[in-house]
């Protein structure tokens, strides 16, 4: 292999309700009263319900699935002309890291509800922002909030932001997560470096890339080997060591499941023995596009807690969303500290 540690068995190396308009009457992340459930005055017996404009529009962006080129485009000359910049790193922040965005210096922010034709962030730890600046002297975009499966958007459209980067100019992504750690060697806190994932929706036959091909944005069949940068990873290890925190530095396989509930003892012994080291609900899919449009990614997962792979009635081994933003608040520094170091030497490799 390629010079740096692949993890394995013995291993080294407020929360708004549903996106989707049903039952608990939250609509898309806005701080919207609840579905209002009325007679209907004509006697019809039919029930209405009574949206507010801000919600009747953020429920036609979550079914707006079908992002042209010039959809995509038009919402990046939004960005580039907003900001007076064309970024070339794009930054994705999980849950919990929205931290990576705030360090960015001099920067444009962009809220996603302002951007035209841009989904809503619904999810706690994802403000919903679009953060354009510099960082180490290098121009970058950030997305302080992501888009889940879970959330009821197709992945076409959770990783739509991918190719606005693309269309802004964006050469490199940098891709962040939280994840449940199940490989056993790894703790709370560590940082597992992505080298290959798992993709769990697609053995289910789900893509970001289903549909129509578009050429300009990529072929109509992408391969996906080396799709995490080697020279990255490696950079990043080293990085790991000048911060003296070689230990907590991993390098393995990811996947992503659909979400939002957690995973079953079952399913979780399943994935081990398919060789993931940590899961999570989000990331392939925006690598998958980004690969396609030919971006060169980097990737990790913050492992914010470890999955149990065996039965236990313990309550405090469950995993929860509380746990789980907590542990990025504080690891959050180090993350930071990690991205930086390595814009710093893409821009000054590329100087
Ligand atoms: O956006 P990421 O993948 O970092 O968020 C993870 C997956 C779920 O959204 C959430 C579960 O706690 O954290
Ligand atoms: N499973 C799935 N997604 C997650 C986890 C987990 O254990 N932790 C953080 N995101």
């Amino acid at each position: 292999m390629t010079g740096y540690k692949v993890a394995n068995g013995n291993g080294t190396a407020k929360t708004n309700g549903n996106s989707n308009g049903h039952s608990n009457g939250h609509c898309n992340g806005h701080k919207s009263a609840d579905y209002t459930a009325q007679e209907n005055p004509t006697g019809s017996g039919k029930i209405r319900c009574e949206l507010t404009p801000e919600e009747l529009r953020a429920l036609r962006v979550l079914h707006e699935d079908t992002y042209p080129y010039e959809v995509i485009e038009e919402i990046a000359d939004f960005i580039t002309k907003g900001s007076g910049m064309r970024p070339k790193i794009g930054i994705i922040c999980g849950s919990g890291l929205g931290s990576l965005a705030d360090i960015i210096q001099d920067p444009k922010i962009f809220e996603y509800e302002k951007i035209p034709n841009f989904p809503v962030s619904t999810v706690e730890g994802h403000a919903g922002r679009l953060v354009v600046g510099t960082l180490e002297g290098a121009t970058v975009m950030a997305m302080q909030g992501r888009f889940h499966f879970y959330e009821g958007y197709p992945l076409a459209k959770c990783s739509m932001p991918v190719r606005v980067m693309k269309l802004c100019g964006v050469e490199y992504l940098f891709a962040t997560n939280a994840a449940g750690g199940i490989n056993p060697r790894f703790a709370v806190g560590d940082i597992m470096l992505m080298h290959d994932h798992v993709n769990m929706l697609g053995f289910a036959g789900n893509s970001p890339l289903q549909g129509p091909n578009d050429p300009r944005f990529g072929p109509r069949f992408p391969a996906l080997v080396n799709s995490y940068n080697k020279d990255l990873i490696n950079k990043a290890i080293e990085i790991g060591k000048a911060m003296g925190i070689e230990s907590n530095i991993h390098v393995g396989v990811y996947s992503c499941l659909g979400g939002p509930n957690y995973e079953t003892i079952a399913e979780l012994k399943a994935l081990r023995m398919m060789g993931v080291d940590a899961v999570g609900m989000s990331t392939v899919h925006e690598v998958i596009t980004a690969r396609h449009c030919d971006m060169k990614v980097f990737a990790f997962s913050l492992i914010t807690n470890k999955c149990a792979t065996e039965y236990s009635d313990k309550k405090d081994e469950e995993a929860n969303h509380e746990e789980v933003m907590a542990v990025a608040k504080n690891r959050q520094k180090a993350c930071c500290e990690l991205v930086s170091r390595l814009i710093r030497e893409i821009h000054l490799a590329s100087a």
